[in-house]
């Protein structure tokens, strides 16, 4: 998605320790408008698939994800809590995922009640490197019986490998932007 890769371009710095910045508009400052024209660019890639839910994980996921249900009919969006809560009631599903940026792992915690074998899941979160989160997400979908119909990612760095694994295993992985390098010294990026 070009407007995405411009925007990456021109506000995305690079830090060392393969971390892309990109919090003025994606995962801390929100550009609503282009989470709008996200949605429905995986609205356009995924159109036949009967979506009944999107699911995401905290924190960077959630508005990205509602901007997309927008583009699907309004369906559910159900976000994969880190941690345990007084909220949070009877049966869940619940696996470890470890996270990139905060460098440890996590709890990721779904109730019951909310997703369930009748669900066609569209998986949608704002990057994906290792594929940890992802992994998480899907575990949980399998404990459940929902059907993964398919991965939206907006800002996915190649190089790290967890988005072409899940290809290889047949998933449908829709990334608006692939990183294949960036430097941290000189700040450029290479999309793919
Ligand atoms: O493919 P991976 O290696 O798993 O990396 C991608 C994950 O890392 C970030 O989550 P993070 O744990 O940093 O939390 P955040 O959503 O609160 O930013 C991002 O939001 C993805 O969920
Ligand atoms: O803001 C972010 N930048 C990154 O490079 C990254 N990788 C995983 N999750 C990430 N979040």
């Amino acid at each position: 998605m070009k407007e995405l890769e411009e925007r990456i371009r021109q506000e995305g710095t690079v830090k060392v320790g393969n971390v892309l910045k990109v919090d003025a508009f994606l995962n801390h400052q929100c550009d609503v408008a282009l989470f709008d024209a996200m949605g429905a660019a995986w609205a356009e890639h995924f159109a036949g698939k009967q979506i009944t839910k999107i699911l995401t994980i905290e924190a960077s996921g959630i508005g990205i994800a509602c901007m997309a249900s927008r583009h699907f009919g309004n369906v559910p969006v159900v976000f994969a809590k880190k941690a345990q809560s007084i909220n949070l009631d009877g049966d869940q599903y619940v696996t470890t995922v470890y996270s990139f940026t905060k460098q440890r792992e996590f709890p990721v915690i779904v109730s019951r009640k909310y997703l369930g074998p009748e669900d066609h899941v569209l998986l949608i979160d704002d990057f994906l490197a290792n594929g940890k989160a992802l992994r998480g997400l899907i575990d949980i979908c399998d404990h459940a019986g929902a059907t993964v119909e398919g991965i939206g990612i907006a800002v996915e760095k190649g190089f790290q490998g967890g988005g072409d694994k899940l290809r290889e295993e047949g998933y449908d992985v829709e990334s608006l932007a692939i990183v294949e390098a960036m430097d941290p010294e000189t700040g450029e990026i290479t999309f793919r």
